[in-house]
C-alpha cells in the first residue's frame, strides 16, 4: 500500500530567500508527503553536502528516482533512506545533495504516515510515544554568521525548564523574546533581528547576558515557572588556526581561556545548555569542559558531532559533551539522525532537535522529537518558519494533529 509511485521535486524559497529543495511522495494506495530541507549558515565542517538547489534536484531526479519508484515502499523509512544512499554512492551525499535526500526522506516518512493515517510522531516512534513533549529553547539575542554587528557568541536561548505544558513553554519563550525587546527599547538599542527571528541588537556579550537574565526573571515571574537560558556559542567560527584561539570583539582567548570563560558563565548565570562552546576538532577540550560542568549543564556538540554516529562514538569514547544536537539534514536522512539519538539515549548523552538558520513551513523536527522523546528542540520563539514547528508541538501536544 505504501510502494511509491512517484516522487516530485521542486525549488521553492527558504525563509533566506534562497532556493531549497521540495519533495513530494506518492504511493499506490494515494498516500502523500511533502518534505522541504532547511539550510545552515554555520555549517560544520563535516556536515553532510548542500548542492545548489537546482542541481541537487536534477542529480536527484537521475538517481535517486529509479531506486525509489516503484521499488521502495514509503511505509519502511530505513528502505527508502537505504535506497538514497545507494543513489548517492558516496559518505556525504555529495552525490543527489544531503538536501534533495532530506527532503525526500521526510517526504516520504509522512506519506508513510498518510497511508497509515496516524500522525507522523507516531509513525516514526511507535504507538507508544507522543505522551513526553520536548521543551523548547527559544533563540532570543544572537549574532555570529547569523547577523552582522551583534554578539560574537552565536545564540543567547531562553529555556523553560519549568513550565508544565508545550504550550506555557512555548508561550514563555516568546514572552522572552518581547522582554528583550522592551529591555532594549528602554536602553536606547536599537535592534533588527537575525536569521532565527532573534534580536540582534549592536552589545557585547556581557551586556546579552544582563539582558538574557533580566529578562528570563522577569517572564518566570509573570508565568509562576523557571525559565532559564543556555548558549549556542558556534565556537568553531569564534576559533582561528592562526591565531590559536577564540576571537572575540575584546580579544583572542586561548583554548584554557575559553574553557574558564564558559564555566564561569554556567555557574555565573546557571545556564542550562551550552552549544559548540569549543572547536568542532577540538574533542579534548570539549572532555575537559565536560569534566568541570557537565554535571550542572548539558554540553551539547552541534558542529562537533554533525549528527553523525561515527563522530558521536569518537566523542562518547573520551566524554566530549554529554547532549548531542540532531539536525536531519546535516546527516541526509530521518534513519541516520534516528539512529544518532538512539545511540546517544543508550550513551546517557541528550538530544536536542534543531532547525537551522534556513529554514521552511515543514514540522517534521517536531514530530521527530517527540517520536524520540527527545528532551530538548531548539526552533526558535518567533517568525513564521519557527512557529510552524512550535504550533505544531502545541497541535501534538492537544492531540490534534
Ligand atoms: C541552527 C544553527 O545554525 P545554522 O543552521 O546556521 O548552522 C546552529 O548553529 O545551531
Ligand atoms: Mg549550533
Amino acid at each position: 500500500m505504501t510502494l511509491i509511485t512517484d516522487v516530485r521535486l521542486r525549488r521553492v524559497l527558504d525563509s533566506r530567500g534562497n532556493a531549497t529543495v521540495e519533495a513530494d511522495v506518492l504511493t499506490e494506495s494515494g498516500g502523500f508527503g511533502r518534505g522541504k530541507a532547511p539550510s545552515g549558515a554555520s555549517t560544520g565542517e563535516y556536515e553532510a553536502i548542500e548542492l545548489p538547489a537546482q542541481e541537487a534536484i536534477a542529480n536527484a531526479r537521475d538517481d535517486a528516482l529509479p531506486r525509489l519508484i516503484g521499488e521502495v515502499h514509503a511505509g519502511n523509512q530505513r528502505d527508502v533512506d537505504a535506497a538514497l544512499h545507494a543513489a548517492d554512492g558516496t559518505d556525504d551525499f555529495s552525490g543527489i545533495g544531503a538536501n534533495s535526500a532530506v527532503a525526500i526522506s521526510m517526504a516520504a516518512a509522512k506519506a508513510g504516515a498518510d497511508v497509515l493515517g496516524a500522525p507522523l510522531f507516531q509513525h516514526l516512534g511507535g504507538t507508544f510515544r507522543g505522551n513526553e513533549y520536548p521543551t523548547p529553547l527559544g533563540n532570543i539575542i544572537g549574532g555570529g554568521e547569523h547577523a552582522a554587528d551583534a554578539t560574537n557568541i552565536q545564540e543567547f536561548l531562553a529555556a523553560p525548564v519549568g513550565a508544565p505544558s508545550v504550550e506555557e513553554a512555548v508561550f514563555a519563550n516568546a514572552a522572552v523574546h518581547q522582554e528583550v525587546h522592551d529591555i532594549l527599547a528602554d536602553r536606547d538599542l536599537p535592534a533588527g533581528k537575525g536569521d532565527e527571528g532573534a534580536w540582534a541588537p549592536s552589545v557585547s556579550d556581557d551586556e546579552a547576558f544582563e539582558i538574557m537574565d533580566e529578562a528570563v526573571e522577569t517572564v518566570a515571574d509573570d508565568f509562576g515557572f523557571a525559565i532559564a537560558f543556555g548558549l549556542d556559542v558556534a565556537g568553531a567560527e569564534l576559533y582561528d588556526e592562526d591565531e590559536d584561539g577564540y576571537v572575540y570583539d575584546d580579544g583572542v582567548k586561548s583554548t584554557e581561556e575559553q574553557i574558564e570563560y564558559i564555566a564561569e558563565k554556567v555557574e555565573e548565570y546557571d545556564l542550562v545548555y551550552v552549544e559548540d562552546p569549543l572547536d568542532e576538532n577540538d574533542y579534548e577540550a570539549f572532555a575537559d569542559l565536560t569534566d568541570r560542568v557537565g554535571d550542572q549543564t548539558l554540553v551539547c556538540g552541534d558542529d562537533l558531532f554533525v549528527t553523525n554516529v561515527e563522530r558521536l562514538e569518537a566523542g562518547i569514547s573520551v566524554g566530549a559533551g554529554n547532549s548531542i544536537l540532531i539536525k536531519p539534514n546535516q546527516i541526509g536522512t530521518l534513519t541516520d539522525a534516528v539512529d544518532a539519538i538512539e545511540l546517544a539515549t543508550r550513551n546517557g548523552y541528550e538530544s536536542v532537535v534543531s532547525h537551522r538558520s534556513g529554514e521552511t513551513e515543514d514540522t517534521t523536527i517536531a514530530h521527530l522529537a517527540v517520536a524520540t522523546d527527545a528532551p530538548f528542540i531548539k526552533t526558535g520563539a518567533v517568525g513564521g518558519e519557527r512557529t510552524a514547528k512550535l504550533n505544531e508541538l502545541i497541535r501534538i501536544e492537544d492531540n490534534a494533529v
